[in-house]
């Protein structure tokens, strides 16, 4: 019963709905009911997308990730299959009680991640743009129970993590290179090289970093993000040094670190 949790990736599954409770702050609503409810979307949509996407990438998990719960033989292929539709079919009901926009972006969500991990994963960059605006879209998503205007509000939070989402992509494929070779996926660093993908990467690392000084959000946020910033700007130093390991795991400790910024940003600016 376990791996049925962990195939979820319940960390990111936790930080997806941080930030569409975070989004919801930064509209200016405080109600715990629809907080309660979009966090259960996030959460629900964002473990379907690890499942579906795990299930699409067994073989490759096989070679690159052998202890994942599908090549590690703890879920059957078809279960997990199975498991993402139900996931997806349960985070959208849930989705839809918090109003038409918030229905409407999770079954875009929900379709994007179903065709990113069947399809899109092994073009180049379309992939990353996905998971990319995915990432970011869960601020959006937040603010969308106040409509358009909630939308507009997390314009800068959806930029911020759009981009530093990208950097970590392509560092996570350059990581991935020899597994994605030998499975036909056809990334970034394998049609463009590994250094040519690393100075992207790091070019959307520092677009980040000089975004996040830009967010109005008072100076208890900007005090938070400088350390963020500073784990952007160590995942871009890694990346060029061919650490791509250490450089995506950098930028993941600064989503969780502007997350932070962020609601201290909705909270008291
Ligand atoms: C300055 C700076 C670092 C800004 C970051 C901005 C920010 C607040 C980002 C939050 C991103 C967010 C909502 C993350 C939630 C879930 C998540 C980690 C999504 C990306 O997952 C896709 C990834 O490829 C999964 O791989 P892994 O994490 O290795 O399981
Ligand atoms: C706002 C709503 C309703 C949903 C948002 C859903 C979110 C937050 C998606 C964020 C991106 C995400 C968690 C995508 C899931 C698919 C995934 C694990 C992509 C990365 O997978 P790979 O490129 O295969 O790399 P690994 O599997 O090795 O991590
Ligand atoms: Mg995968």
């Amino acid at each position: 019963m376990l791996a049925f949790w962990e195939i979820l990736r319940p960390f990111n599954c936790l930080m997806a709905s941080a930030a569409a409770i975070i989004g919801l702050l930064i509209a200016m609503v405080q109600d715990m009911h629809a907080a309660l409810i979009i966090a259960g979307a996030v959460f629900l949509i964002t473990g379907a997308g690890n499942v579906i996407n795990d299930y699409y990438d067994r073989q490759i998990d096989a070679i690159n990730r052998p202890d994942r719960p599908i090549p590690s033989k703890r879920v059957r292929p078809q279960t997990a299959f199975y498991y993402s539709i139900a996931l997806f079919a349960a985070g959208c009901i849930l989705a839809g009680l918090a109003g038409r926009i918030c229905l409407a972006i999770a079954a875009f969500n929900s379709l994007l991640l179903f065709f990113y991990a069947r399809n899109l994963k092994a073009t180049p960059i379309l992939g990353n743009l996905s998971v990319s605006y995915l990432t970011g879209s869960t601020f959006l998503f937040g603010g969308a129970v106040a409509g358009f205007m909630g939308i507009l509000a997390n314009q800068v939070p959806f930029g911020l993590s759009f981009l530093a989402s990208m950097s970590r992509e392509i560092a996570k494929d350059i990581e991935d290179m020899v597994g994605d070779q030998q499975g036909g996926a056809r990334t970034l660093p394998i049609l463009a090289g590994e250094r040519a993908a690393a100075a992207l990467a790091g070019l959307f690392g520092v677009a980040g970093v000089a975004l996040s000084l830009l967010a109005p959000f008072g100076r208890l946020y900007l005090l938070i993000v400088a350390v963020a910033d500073l784990l952007l700007l160590l995942s871009v130093y890694k990346v060029i040094r061919k650490d791509a390991a250490g450089s995506q795991k950098a930028i993941k400790k600064g989503m969780a670190v502007a997350l932070l910024a962020f609601l201290a940003g909705a909270l008291l600016s």
